[in-house]
């Protein structure tokens, strides 16, 4: 299985995603820099963490506009499977590939601790690796992680099991609303989450929770 890593100006979280999907892949990732206008034939794009051009704007703001954003929107329309973390994320909402906001920390403060995430749809191309309602651990490290949605935008995400992964037993590091810590496109291809997944793969990281993630949107787990 063949992936890409996007490559931005003020990431800092790349070499630990390619480590991630070189190790789970077996292969190394393509990687794509930010005015590349076409993403090689793979089947996962990863938009890794960061602070991509010093969050200036807003996080993820400037990054969005960049003509790479543009190739990763045709692949995600044609089915690509693309995952945004933390920063990346925050590309992706600003790039308009997922719905709603991230805003400031409701402490106001950059929070960089370990979480617990409940899997909240485990019946996604990125969660078939795990059980429903499992309770996993990962890593936060972010500044502007409070995800918003406006009443309609989170009815639907929450009816249509878009929410893949919750905060839970009240670690909740940002405020976001209904707990929300990654959430899917109407499609199912494209992930976000503030949590880093990539972080929490093996036992020098203190634990692979992460791994099935990477295993499911590779199309590796049972
Ligand atoms: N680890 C990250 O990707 C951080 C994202 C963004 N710079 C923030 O602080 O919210």
């Amino acid at each position: 299985m063949k992936s890409a890593v996007v490559l931005l100006p003020g990431l800092n979280r790349d070499r630990d995603m390619i480590a991630a999907l070189t190790k789970i892949s077996g292969q190394a990732p393509a990687t794509v820099w930010q005015t590349d206008t076409e993403i090689p034939d793979v089947d996962l794009i990863a938009i890794p963490g960061g602070f991509s051009f010093g969050d200036y704007l807003r996080c993820g703001a400037i990054a969005a506009r960049m003509p790479v954003m543009r190739a990763v929107a045709e692949k995600a329309a044609k089915g690509v499977t693309v995952i945004g973390v933390c920063n990346g994320f925050q590309i992706l909402v600003e790039a308009g590939l997922l719905p709603g906001a991230l805003m400031r920390n409701a402490s106001l403060k950059f929070v960089c601790r370990q979480v617990k995430l409940q899997i909240a749809n485990a019946n996604t191309m990125f969660t078939r690796g795990y059980q429903p309602g499992q309770i996993i651990r990962s890593p936060v490290a972010h500044h502007d992680g409070n995800y918003f949605a406006d009443a309609e935008t989170l009815a639907r995400l929450e009816g249509e099991g878009q929410v893949v992964f919750r905060y839970a037993d009240g670690t909740n590091p940002n405020g976001s609303i209904n707990d929300i810590a990654g959430i899917v496109n109407d499609k199912g291809n494209v992930l976000g989450l503030m949590p880093h997944p990539e972080n929490l793969i093996e036992a020098a990281h203190g634990g692979n929770d992460g791994r099935a993630l990477f295993e499911s949107a590779l199309g590796i787990a049972a």
